[in-house]
């Protein structure tokens, strides 16, 4: 039997919910498949315990529902998990859980475009059709480990950052972090707060903001040029931070902001990690070589010995996995071609949320984005 209907989404992460939304308010019928067994996976399950959203609330709230005032300005994960179910439920989003999409084409002089996913619960294929394709399934849809001689004969324990809950069980451990975008320096201080001895594998330049510097920053660039903004919150970072040079941390030589629009790559924002750098709770140490058994060769030429390694080495994309005929909207990475604002609609039907390279902010933009070209 096919399913049909006018919009298929995939992905019931914020991005695919609040398509759903904007368009249950339009009255136009649509499918959201999931291929987990709940909505923001990533929030609920995929995410460490002491996370909390980075940014203000302003740049992180869905299509039609602001965040109550009573609210923090920086909510946490259960706040914010909250605050999606409701979202959920007051529009009536009805994903269909346990649906893992594996193609998805729109063959020559056909209408609409042919979604098989395949059903969790049963194992068996499901087919829907729709005339328009909305893909939501993340830039962070498969943690990224990255290839390293020697890792299959490590003795201890090896995680990917979104299987990391918290430190409880790495106590009196020594744990390596590699990588040091948010999730790594976040972990790489939780881990330290429970008890373990962490140390950080760094392999490329990195900004370090505090939370309050983003917001001020954000502020400004409504008046004033990147490059302005760059320097003020740079001057900020350098007052409280110092200079990070001799604890092994180099900083980029072009700005935070201009880094974040060209590339999409976000500043580390500081919950207490710089600090621990200083204290030497928290080591940093260079790219790693090679792993032979628990001993762990860094490009210094050094060797440590280490219990255990979380790789918070990012995400990839997913899409190009299933989806066929996707015309010229994504690259072999998965990520749109196009930059924000022109990066979500390709031809023939097909849209796609949540790629902007900014989060949150990038999903709350995405009515403003869709409006400037008045296609609704
Ligand atoms: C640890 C962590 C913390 C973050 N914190 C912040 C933050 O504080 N602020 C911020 O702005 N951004 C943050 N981000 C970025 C984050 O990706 C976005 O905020 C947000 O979750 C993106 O929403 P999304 O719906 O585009 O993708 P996701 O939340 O990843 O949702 C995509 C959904 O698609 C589903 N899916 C994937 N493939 C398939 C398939 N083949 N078939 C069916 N379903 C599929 C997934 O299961 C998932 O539920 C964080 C990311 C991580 C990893
Ligand atoms: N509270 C919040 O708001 C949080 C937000 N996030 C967001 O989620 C997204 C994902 O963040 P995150 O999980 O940190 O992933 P990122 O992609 O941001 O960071 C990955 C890190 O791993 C490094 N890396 C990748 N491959 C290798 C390799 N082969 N060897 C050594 N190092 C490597 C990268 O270095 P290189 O720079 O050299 O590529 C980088 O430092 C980001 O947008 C982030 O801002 C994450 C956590 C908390
Ligand atoms: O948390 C992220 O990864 C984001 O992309 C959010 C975000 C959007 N614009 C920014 C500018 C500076 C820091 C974070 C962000």
């Amino acid at each position: 039997m096919i399913q049909e209907t006018e919009v298929i989404i995939i992905g019931a992460g914020p991005a695919g919910i609040a398509t759903s939304a904007c368009l249950n308010i339009l009255s136009l019928p649509n499918i959201v498949l999931e291929r987990e067994s709940c909505t923001a996976s990533l929030w609920k399950n995929k995410s460490y315990d002491r996370l909390k959203l980075h940014l203000a609330k302003q740049y992180c709230q869905l299509p039609h529902m602001p965040f109550p005032s009573r609210f923090p300005t920086f909510l946490s994960k259960s706040l914010f998990i909250n605050y999606l179910d409701t979202y959920v439920s007051w529009f009536g989003v009805n994903p269909m859980l346990g649906r893992s999409v594996e193609s998805a084409l729109r063959e020559d002089g056909e209408k609409c475009w042919r979604v098989v996913a395949r059903n969790a619960g049963s194992g068996e294929t499901e087919v829907f059709e729709g005339r328009f394709l909305v893909v939501a399934t993340g830039e962070n849809s498969e943690g990224f480990v990255p290839e390293v001689v020697g890792l299959e004969g490590f003795g201890g324990e090896v995680v990917h950052s979104s299987e990391y809950g918290n430190g409880k069980r790495y106590e009196g451990k020594d744990v390596l972090v590699v990588g040091c975008g948010n999730s790594g320096m976040e972990i790489a201080y939780d881990l330290v707060n429970c008890g373990a001895r962490a140390a950080v594998s760094v392999r490329s330049p990195v900004h370090v903001l505090s939370k309050e510097m983003v917001q001020l920053g954000m502020c400004m660039l409504k008046l004033l040029p990147c490059d302005v903004v760059d320097k003020m919150v740079q001057s900020l970072a350098k007052l409280k931070y110092g200079d990070f040079s001799h604890y092994g941390l180099q900083t980029p030589s072009k700005g935070p902001f201009y880094l974040k629009r060209t590339t999409g790559r976000s500043p580390v924002i500081d919950v207490g990690t710089m600090h621990k750098i200083k204290t030497r709770d928290i080591q940093v140490l260079p790219s790693i070589t090679s792993i032979k058994g628990d001993f762990i060769e860094f490009e210094n030429g050094k060797t440590n010995r280490f219990q255990a390694i979380v790789f918070a080495t990012g995400y990839k994309s997913t899409v190009r996995k299933w989806l066929k005929d996707d015309g010229e909207l994504f690259n072999e990475d998965g990520i749109p071609k196009k930059r924000r604002p022109d990066h979500w609609k390709g031809e023939n039907g097909l849209y796609c949320v949540g790629f902007a390279r900014a989060g949150l902010l990038g999903i709350s933009n995405l009515m403003a984005d869709v409006g400037a070209q008045k296609v609704l």
